[in-house]
Parts: structure tokens; C-alpha cells; sequence
């Protein structure tokens, strides 16, 4: 499988089918620590991210939004005191697509870097 961190989201079509259960279970061995979840009939790829603080959380939550904008892909992101709760699906086919796996995992090596 190629190297989800080191890929970049591709232009999607809303008349593009979302994956089925069956594959987004496959691409979700390419990113251990996410989990599918099923949130108002949508399916997302979920990951909480533990910090140490509420800033520490805050500029995770900001540099995930930078990657987010580089790559014309968005989150929703939720920031507590010590921990920020990312999911990403594909709005305009209402469920998930490549892209996802590829922000999630772009994601972990943003949690990486913040760590380093
Ligand atoms: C016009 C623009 O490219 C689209 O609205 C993009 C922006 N970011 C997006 N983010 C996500 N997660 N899903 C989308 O369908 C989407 N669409």
C-alpha cells in the first residue's frame, strides 16, 4: 500500500461512490489508533489525541488545520483541555474516501512532530 502521509488528497466528485464498509476496513490497517465510527449516518475515521494542556492542544488543533488547508480537505475538530478529537469524512459524498486515510495518517505524523 502506498504511504498514506507521503500522498496528497485528489479532487473528488460527489457523483464518486463513498468506500464500502469492506474496503474503508482495509485502508484502516494503514492507520492503526483511528477507528470507524457512524455519527448521524455518516462514517468517519475518529482519533483523540491526548496533550498535556489546553495550549498544547490548541496548536495541534492549529497545525492540523494548516494540513487541512494544503490539501483542500477538511476536518471537524474538537479541542478540550488536554485533548483534541479529529474526524474526517467526505462531505460531498457523505461518507469516507481515500483522502480521509491520507489526512489521518497525515495527521499522526503531525501528532509526531508536535511530540518531537
Ligand atoms: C470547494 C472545496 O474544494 C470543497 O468544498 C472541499 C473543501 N473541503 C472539504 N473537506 C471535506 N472533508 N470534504 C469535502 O467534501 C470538502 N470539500
Amino acid at each position: 500500500m502506498a504511504d498514506l502521509a507521503h500522498s496528497h488528497c485528489v479532487p473528488c466528485r460527489s457523483s464518486e461512490p463513498a468506500l464500502s464498509a469492506a474496503a474503508s476496513t482495509e485502508l484502516l490497517k494503514a492507520v492503526p489508533g483511528w477507528t470507524l465510527v457512524e455519527r448521524e449516518g455518516i462514517a468517519r475515521l475518529e482519533r483523540r489525541y491526548a496533550f498535556g494542556n489546553f495550549l498544547e492542544a490548541l496548536d495541534f488543533t492549529n497545525r492540523v488545520g494548516r494540513e487541512a488547508q494544503d490539501e483542500d480537505h477538511h476536518p471537524a475538530l474538537l479541542t478540550e483541555w488536554g485533548a483534541v478529537t479529529v474526524s474526517w469524512w467526505t462531505h460531498n459524498i457523505g461518507g469516507l474516501h481515500r483522502n480521509d486515510f491520507i489526512m489521518a495518517a497525515r495527521t499522526d505524523a503531525v501528532a509526531l512532530a508536535a511530540q518531537g
